[in-house]
C-alpha cells in the first residue's frame, strides 16, 4: 500500500550545520504517529521540512507516492496536507467562526458552513464560543481552534507540533483523544511532533524517537517502553505518568 506520507533519506539543517540525518518515516491512512525526543532532537526541523518552510538538503517528501519536496507550502496545502505550527498562530482579534472561515480558504464556499458544523460536533467547546475572538480562548481552546482550523479543508495528513505545549495534563488528554476521534472518523493520517511522550503514546499506533536529528528508536508504544533503554532515556514522562 502506497502510504499517504513517506520521508525517505530527509536532510535538513541551516547554514553549515546539518539537523536532521537521513531520516526515514512513513504515515498510512487512518494512523496517528509520533516523532518523539528531547529539546532540539530535530523535531520542529523535519516537520517545517514536510510542510515546505525549509529546504530539503537531501532526501525526498512524498504525499500519496507523488514526490512533494521542492515544492512551495501552498502547494503543499493544495497536496491536502496541513500544519499546525508550534504557538498555533491563529489571528487573535478574530472570532472562532471567523479563524475557521480562513482554515477553509481554499474550499467552495458554499461547503464552509457544512464543515464548520462538523468540525463543531468534534469540538464543542468552540461552538459555545463561536463569537468570541480567538485571543480570549484558554490555551487548550486555541490548541483546539488552531487544530480545527487546520482540519477546515479535509486533509489527508494532519501535522501538528508540539500540541500539548502550555497546556495542563487533563487539557492535554482532552485534545489528544479529540485528535485521535477525528484521525479514526476521517482516516486522516495525523504526524505529531511531541516532547511529552506520555501523552503522545497514549493516541499513537507508531513512535519515532529522534535525537540529535537521528532515528534512535521506532515501533508500536509497547515495543518502544520495553526496550529498558530507550525508556530511561527518551520516555520517562511516558513512565512517571502512569500506564500508557
Ligand atoms: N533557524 C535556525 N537556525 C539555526 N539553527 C536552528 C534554527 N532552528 C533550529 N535550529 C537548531 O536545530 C536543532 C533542532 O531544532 P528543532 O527546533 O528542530 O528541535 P526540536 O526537536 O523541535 O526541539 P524543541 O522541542 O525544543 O522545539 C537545534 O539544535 C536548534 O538549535
Amino acid at each position: 500500500m502506497t502510504a499517504l506520507l513517506e520521508l525517505d533519506r530527509v536532510t535538513l539543517g541551516y547554514g553549515k550545520i546539518v539537523v536532521v540525518h537521513e531520516l526515514s518515516l512513513r504515515l498510512d491512512a487512518g494512523r496517528i504517529v509520533s516523532v518523539l525526543g528531547p529539546n532540539g532532537a530535530g523535531k520542529t526541523t523535519t516537520v517545517r521540512g514536510v510542510a515546505g518552510l525549509l529546504p530539503l538538503r537531501g532526501g525526498e517528501v512524498r504525499l500519496g507516492g507523488k514526490r512533494v519536496s521542492g515544492f512551495p507550502p501552498h502547494r503543499i496545502v493544495a497536496e491536502r496536507l496541513a500544519y499546525v505550527p508550534q504557538g498555533r498562530e491563529l489571528f487573535a482579534d478574530m472570532s472562532v467562526r471567523d479563524n475557521l472561515r480562513l482554515g477553509g480558504f481554499t474550499m467552495r464556499r458554499r461547503d464552509v458552513p457544512a464543515r464548520m458544523e462538523e468540525l463543531f460536533e468534534f469540538f464543542p467547546r468552540l461552538r459555545e464560543r463561536a463569537g468570541q475572538t480567538a485571543g480570549s480562548l484558554s490555551g487548550g481552546e486555541q490548541q483546539m481552534l488552531a487544530i480545527a482550523r487546520a482540519l477546515m479543508p479535509r486533509p489527508t495528513v494532519l501535522m501538528l507540533d508540539e500540541p500539548s505545549a502550555g497546556l495542563a495534563p487533563r487539557t492535554m488528554r482532552h485534545v489528544f483523544d479529540i485528535v485521535a476521534d477525528v484521525a479514526r472518523s476521517e482516516g486522516a493520517a495525523v504526524l505529531i511532533a511531541e516532547q511529552n511522550a506520555h501523552q503522545a503514546l497514549r493516541v499513537t499506533d507508531h513512535a519515532y524517537v529522534l535525537n540529535t536529528g537521528v532515528i534512535e528508536a521506532s515501533g508500536p508504544p509497547a515495543e518502544l517502553l520495553a526496550d529498558d533503554r530507550i525508556r530511561a532515556a527518551y520516555l520517562g514522562e511516558a513512565v512517571e505518568g502512569g500506564p500508557v
